[in-house]
This record gives structure tokens, C-alpha cells and sequence, in this order.
């Protein structure tokens, strides 16, 4: 008979009956005295079937007169809670493997188990925990337990009992109904598509660079460069240079970035760089961070280059809004239109109590980057091109500067409600102002007016905050539930990241074709149980002998595993002839040692591992 008991597991093992074990256990008592208490325990045939087929032949155990279908029942009704928690145990001799491979040479008659007292009767398999046997002295000896095994009929076929997973490391989601509008909120998109949309901001960070392009393999760190733009429309303008935009991948971190090229820019002044010094440490969720500048010859001109984070599947406002589609123009809505001004405007007034102006304010430079979210980009970007012409002497300067980024601010209201990228230009103006009337709250047209108005000198960020600060509590309550949202799906990835790194672990030990020379490494000590359930979350069969590819046991199994449960679970060997009880704790604690070993660096003396 085979045997095994992991040194540091405290697991027992169970056996299979021996034949010449089925008979009546008439010396144990003689051969193990310390089980002379045994006498006023109940024996546990009597507590699961209501009967001991042993009773009057030598079992040990107390056997009260009692009937034995009510003592059943109410053994049964008493302990369903445990049995639900208990383990599965799938035996591995179901009719397919039987038919399969050869039977099993039976044994001779007169050595055969007596017949079942009661043939419907469910198996009865004892098992306990090592700690909890010898704590009550009914095993004081290890390897005399074999001798006390009583007859295991094999059972007809397996029960799978539903797993709990209310561990307290396994997250349960917030209720959809205590989430406000869960279903489609204003800066998040439902579950399902939030996942699609991460899914293609992933494929888009991976695309692949077009060859043929002409663009160069690689420029100050930069490599992986493909077009934003189609480089065969006509040539964008900034200003008065052409400017294209190109994605890229900086060597240094792997980051992706997004890199502004202005070309037949020449450099007279180093100077004109100190703007994106103090852009690159301006950080707000309402502008594309800066990262760097620098001049290249790399694309056959003097190009000046700017790089920015890059917001995989960004659009600018224009193609969003303003770009005409031939459907005609739709008008935004207003809850829309409220939070791209207050978005706007927290992202000036960041800018400007920094002492800056962001100089572009326009739906062509203004990115989508998520529902209903707006970044400034391209910023820092005109201080370098203008740094020659329009020098900041004075605080002065940079207030006009301030004014007419509130007045670009202004003309984009026009815009967006207008639809029309010109829509506070010339004849457009009165029909932008109807519309707004006809449209929108009177809120609307105040704050445009007030942010185009020449006539007010002084106006300031400051000012249009307090006209918006109703629409700013709309907005602070959205963007805060949109973070009770992401927290939500956050804390089921967090499940997912647990589990894969589990995997790896168990991926890494089992079957180890060899390890510091020892071939067995992976089938020995520790790693046997790590084997041993390995089969029993992935392996199990059903009753005809599939495969039962239950993913539910296969994550409840793993959520216990990473959690280390006291739960105990039953791992049956291969040749099912024998078992071991543990408990997810014991299985982790086999896990974190293999692994350990594993990880650990080699010895150099001797050039292996250990
Ligand atoms: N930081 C960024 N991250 C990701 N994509 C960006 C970023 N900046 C710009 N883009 C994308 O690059 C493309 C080109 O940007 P660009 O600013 O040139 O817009 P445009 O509409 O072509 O404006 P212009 O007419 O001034 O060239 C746009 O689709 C924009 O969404």
C-alpha cells in the first residue's frame, strides 16, 4: 500500500481499503490501547447511516439503539451547512475508464468485503484532519490509522455542490441600484463597453507602424513613429507652420507618446524652450500633459518637436462636434455643453493661477479622450514658436494673454452650441445668440457673452467660475460617481490579477521536467499536494468520466487557495489509491515554499539552486 504524509502539511492521509482490511477491525483495539475511549464515541456509521454494519463485530464505537432512518435524516439535516461547505470529491472510476482499461483483477471471493448492510446507502468515507485526530489522542501513532479504515463502497456518482465565494478577499460588487445611473452614466460607459473600449485603446497602443512612409526608425530616443494624420491630405496648419502629429514610443521608458512636429522651424533662441520646462511640470486632468522638446533633422527639415501624453483613440472637439458630416448640425445637448465648460474653465484657471495662458483654445486642439472628457493639448507649443515675436516682460503681458484665451474660450461656446466652427464669426454671431435663446438656459448665452466681451478688460477666470458654480456641483457629482464606478471595476480586475498570478505560480512548479537535478522535484514533498490539486480544480470528471470543465469550482477553488481558507478539501492520487485532507491554507503555504525554492537565486557553490 502506498503511503504519504507531507512533513509539513499536518495532512492525513487516507487509504484506500485493503481487502484483508475489510474485515471486522477485531485487534485494533489490542494493537492501538490508546484508543480505549473509543467506546464513548458515537460511532459515525451510526451518525451518517443509522447503522454499523460492524456493530456486533468488533467496532469499537458506541452503538445507541436507535432507528436508524431518523437518526440519519437528522444527521443529515443537522450538518447541511457543513455540507455545503465541504469539499468536492470526484472519484475517478466511472463507467468510460472502466470500460477503457482493464479491469482491476478482483480479489478472491472469500477475501471479498462483506456485503453493504444497507446497498442505497450513500459511500461513507472517513476523513479528519491530522491536528484534530491526534489533538483528541485517537492517533497517536501516525501510521496506525490504516488499520482503522472501514469499508469505502465507491460511490454511484458525483455530487457537485455549489461553492460559496463570500471570502472576504473575494469582492463583491457594489449593487447596481446603489450606483446612480449605473447603466449609462455621464463620464462612463457601461460595464461591457467600457471593457470593449479599454480593449481598443489597447490594439490601438499596440498598431504597428506602416513601413514605406518615409519616417525615421528612430529620433532622439523615439522609435516605433506612425501618423496621427493622413499624411497624404493637405499639409495641417498651426498658425502660420504645418504641423503633424505622430505617435511614438520612447525607448527610455517604453511609454507611447505623442509626439507635435512644426517643420522649417528654426531655433534661433534656446531660451524658447524654458515655456515647455514649466508646461512639463503643469499637471491637470484637463490638459495633455507636456513631456519634452526638441529640434531634429531627422525627417529632412529643421522640425521642431514637442512631446505629449498620448491618449490612445483621442479626437480633437472638431472631429467630434464641428466636423460637417452631411447629416446636418445637432445641437449638443446642454448637459453636455455645461461640463465642456466646466471642464474648460477648471483647466484654465489651472493654467492661469499658474501663471500662464494656454494661447489655444480651439476645438481643433482640444481632445476627447473618454466620455464626455476634454484635454487642452498642444500646449506650451506657441511660446516656442512665438518666443521671438512676443516676449513676456511684463505681468501685463501675460494678463492680455489670459484675455484672449478666455475670448478663444468664448468662441467656442459659440461654436459648440452653433455646431459651426465659426459659428461667433460675422453674419453667424445673431444667428449662434437665436439659437442659444431658442436652445438653451439663459445661463449659456451669459457665460459666452461675458467671456467674449472686449468691453471688460478685467474679466478674469475667476469671474466665470462663480457665473458656472451651480453647473460645477452637476459636474463634481458625475465625475465622482464615475470613480465609485471604476473603483467597482476595478476591484473585480483586481480578483482577476490575484488568480493570474496564482496561475503562474502553480504553472511554474507543476510538472517541472527537472529541478537542481532532482527529476522527481515536482511530484515529491510540497509539490505533490500542489499536483494533487492541481487534478482535483482542473481535472475532476464526471460521473461517465468527461472532463466537468466547471470554471465556478475553478474560481472558487483559486479565491480559497489565494485567500488560504481553513476549509479542507479532499485530493485523491492518480491511481486513487489514496487521499489526502488538507486545507487551502496548507495547499498555499506548499505553494508559497515551492515557489519560494524556485525564485530563490542559485547557489553558486554548487551551480544549482537550493
Ligand atoms: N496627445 C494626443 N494623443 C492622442 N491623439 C492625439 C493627441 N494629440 C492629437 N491627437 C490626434 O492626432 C490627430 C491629429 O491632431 P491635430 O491636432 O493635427 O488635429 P487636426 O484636426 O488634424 O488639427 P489641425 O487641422 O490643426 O492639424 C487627431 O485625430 C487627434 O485626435
Amino acid at each position: 500500500m502506498s503511503f504519504f504524509r507531507p512533513p509539513t502539511s499536518g495532512a492525513i492521509k487516507i487509504v484506500r481499503p485493503d481487502p484483508a482490511h475489510d474485515q471486522p477491525p477485531t485487534q485494533t483495539p489490542a494493537k492501538n490501547p490508546a484508543r480505549k475511549d473509543s467506546v464513548q464515541r458515537q460511532c459515525r456509521n451510526i451518525m451518517i447511516y443509522g447503522s454499523c454494519k460492524y456493530q456486533d463485530k468488533g467496532c469499537l464505537y458506541y452503538h445507541p439503539p436507535a432507528r436508524r432512518s431518523a437518526r440519519r435524516n437528522s444527521y443529515f439535516a443537522s450538518n447541511l451547512a457543513a455540507l455545503n461547505n465541504a469539499p468536492v470529491f470526484v472519484p475517478k472510476f466511472p463507467a468510460r475508464i472502466q470500460s477503457q482499461s482493464p479491469a482491476p483483477t478482483p480479489p478472491p471471493p472469500q477475501e471479498s468485503p462483506p456485503p453493504p448492510q444497507y446497498p442505497q446507502e450513500p459511500p461513507y468515507e472517513e476523513y479528519m484532519d491530522y491536528d484534530e485526530a491526534s489533538s483528541n489522542g485517537y492517533y497517536p501513532d501516525p501510521n496506525a490509522y490504516d488499520a482503522y479504515d472501514h469499508y469505502m463502497t465507491m460511490p454511484v456518482g458525483p455530487v457537485f455542490l455549489r461553492q460559496p465565494l463570500n471570502y472576504h478577499l473575494y469582492s463583491t460588487p457594489m449593487p447596481p441600484s446603489f450606483l446612480a445611473n449605473s447603466v449609462d452614466t455621464h463620464f462612463m460607459l457601461p460595464s461591457g463597453d467600457l471593457r470593449t473600449l479599454m480593449q481598443t485603446r489597447s490594439e490601438d497602443l499596440h498598431m504597428a507602424a506602416t513601413p514605406g512612409l518615409g519616417l525615421p526608425e528612430e529620433m532622439q530616443g523615439y522609435h516605433s513613429i506612425i501618423p496621427l494624420d493622413n499624411l497624404n491630405s493637405e499639409r495641417r496648419k498651426f498658425g502660420n507652420w504645418s504641423s503633424t502629429v505622430y505617435r511614438a514610443i520612447n525607448s527610455k521608458d517604453g511609454a507611447t507618446y505623442c509626439l507635435r512636429r512644426v517643420e522649417n522651424f528654426r531655433m534661433n533662441n534656446q531660451g524658447a524652450f524654458s515655456a515647455i520646462e514649466t508646461w512639463s511640470k503643469l499637471r491637470h486632468p484637463g490638459i495633455v500633459s507636456v513631456q519634452e522638446a526638441f529640434t531634429t533633422h531627422a525627417f529632412g527639415d529643421s522640425s521642431l518637436v514637442v512631446a505629449y501624453a498620448y491618449h490612445p483613440l483621442a479626437k480633437t472637439l472638431y472631429e467630434t462636434h464641428l466636423k460637417p458630416s452631411g447629416h446636418g448640425r445637432t445641437s449638443l445637448p446642454e448637459r453636455t455643453l455645461w461640463s465642456y465648460i466646466v471642464q474648460l474653465a477648471t483647466a484654465v484657471k489651472y493654467v492661469h493661477d499658474a501663471g500662464q495662458a494656454l494661447r489655444m483654445v480651439d476645438a481643433s486642439k482640444i481632445l476627447v479622450t473618454g466620455k464626455h472628457r476634454l484635454r487642452v493639448s498642444s500646449c506650451g507649443i506657441v511660446d516656442v514658436l512665438m518666443h521671438d515675436s512676443v516676449q513676456m516682460h511684463t505681468q501685463q503681458d501675460m494678463h492680455a494673454l489670459q484675455q484672449e484665451d478666455l475670448t478663444m474660450f468664448g468662441r467656442l461656446v459659440f461654436a459648440l452650441c452653433s455646431g459651426q466652427a465659426l459659428g461667433w464669426s460675422g453674419g453667424n454671431f445673431q444667428k449662434t445668440i437665436e439659437l442659444m435663446g431658442r436652445v438653451y438656459s439663459p445661463e449659456v448665452k451669459a457665460v459666452a457673452l461675458f467671456l467674449i466681451n472686449k468691453g471688460a478688460p478685467h474679466k478674469n477666470i475667476n469671474q466665470v467660475m462663480d457665473i458656472i458654480s451651480t453647473r460645477v456641483a452637476a459636474e463634481m457629482a458625475d465625475a465622482l460617481t464615475a470613480t465609485d464606478i471604476l473603483e467597482n471595476e476595478l476591484m473585480s480586475e483586481l480578483e482577476n490579477a490575484r488568480l493570474v498570478r496564482l496561475l503562474c505560480k502553480l504553472g511554474f512548479i507543476n510538472e517541472r521536467p527537472e529541478f537542481a537535478r532532482d527529476e522527481r522535484w515536482s511530484e515529491t514533498g510540497d509539490r505533490y499536494i500542489i499536483k494533487l490539486f492541481r487534478d482535483h480544480v482542473f481535472h475532476q470528471v464526471d460521473e461517465m468520466g468527461n472532463p466537468n470543465v466547471n470554471l465556478g469550482h475553478v474560481l472558487a477553488s483559486l479565491n480559497k487557495l489565494d485567500v488560504g481558507t481553513e476549509e479542507k478539501l479532499m485530493l485523491t492520487a492518480r491511481d486513487e489509491q489514496s487521499c489526502l485532507v488538507v486545507n487551502y491554507r496548507q495547499v498555499k503555504a506548499c505553494v508559497e515554499s515551492a515557489f519560494d525554492e524556485l525564485a530563490r537565486p542559485p547557489n553558486a557553490a554548487t551551480g544549482g539552486y537550493r
